[in-house]
């Protein structure tokens, strides 16, 4: 049966490296697939991997229907086997409900692969309606991990090296950029709660409550 699956983690936990790695092993086999992204840190039009990696994908933009855009590939006489998605968590609601119809209604597997949450600990609707809609919710088997060493599960933002929680839900951007610049880092829920950034711990006074976990 076709599925759509929804790829989840935190942000550098290699989500990207598995869209390619699913993308090269199908396409190894003589598969077709369409790659969708959004605003992917690389550019307009690219999906690409912290190892390196980049493709070409359509870029998956506002109000862009993608039912409507795979039918029409493949009434063109376009193969298509499978859909990636990556960035999932930047579309509308409505984009991913076009994705499920993709799997019930065209019988192709779709991919998606995102963060579920964004600096504020807040869901993104894309990501949202992907919990409510996937067949299959896969979390990544590399941990990203939180600078005391416990596995990461939230995304900070820090502004000028200081952990934000007030802004524009989407600013595209990456983890360990120069402190003058808006940048990300993944935390566990604890130094989340705590507004606790490697830099800011490593700033202050050491203390039963910064120390890393299991050095108490
Ligand atoms: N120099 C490196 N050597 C080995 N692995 C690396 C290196 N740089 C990044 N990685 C791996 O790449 C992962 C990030 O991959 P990426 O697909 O870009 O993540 P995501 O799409 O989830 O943000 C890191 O968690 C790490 O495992
Ligand atoms: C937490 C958070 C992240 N983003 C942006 C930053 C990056 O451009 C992407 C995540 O990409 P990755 O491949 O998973 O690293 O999302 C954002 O816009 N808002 C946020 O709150």
């Amino acid at each position: 049966m076709p599925e759509l699956v929804f790829f989840s983690g935190t942000m550098d936990c290699g989500k990207s490296t598995l869209a390619l790695q699913i993308g090269h092993n199908r396409s190894a086999r003589g598969l077709q697939g369409v790659i969708f992204t959004r605003d992917d840190r690389a550019g307009e039009g690219k999906l690409s991997s912290r190892l390196g990696l980049v493709t070409e994908a359509v870029e998956a933009t506002v109000g862009m229907d993608l039912h409507a855009y795979l039918v029409d590939q493949m009434s063109r006489g376009g193969k298509v086997d499978y859909v990636i998605v990556d960035e999932a968590q930047f579309l509308a609601p409505q984009q991913i409900d076009q994705l499920a119809r993709v799997v019930d209604d065209l019988g192709l597997d779709v991919f998606a692969f995102g963060i579920t949450t964004d600096f504020r600990t807040k869901l993104f609707p894309g990501s949202q309606r992907l919990i409510e809609l996937a067949d299959r919710i896969e979390t990544l088997q590399v941990e990203a991990m939180c600078w005391c060493g416990a596995r990461a599960t939230h995304n900070a933002r820090t502004v000028g090296g200081v952990m934000v929680v007030e802004g524009e839900q989407v600013v595209v951007g990456d983890v360990n950029r120069p402190a003058e610049q808006i940048g990300y880092e993944v935390l566990c829920r604890r130094h989340h709660r705590r507004r606790m950034t490697s830099a800011s711990a490593h700033a202050s006074v050491i203390s039963p409550d910064v120390l890393p976990v299991g050095s108490a």
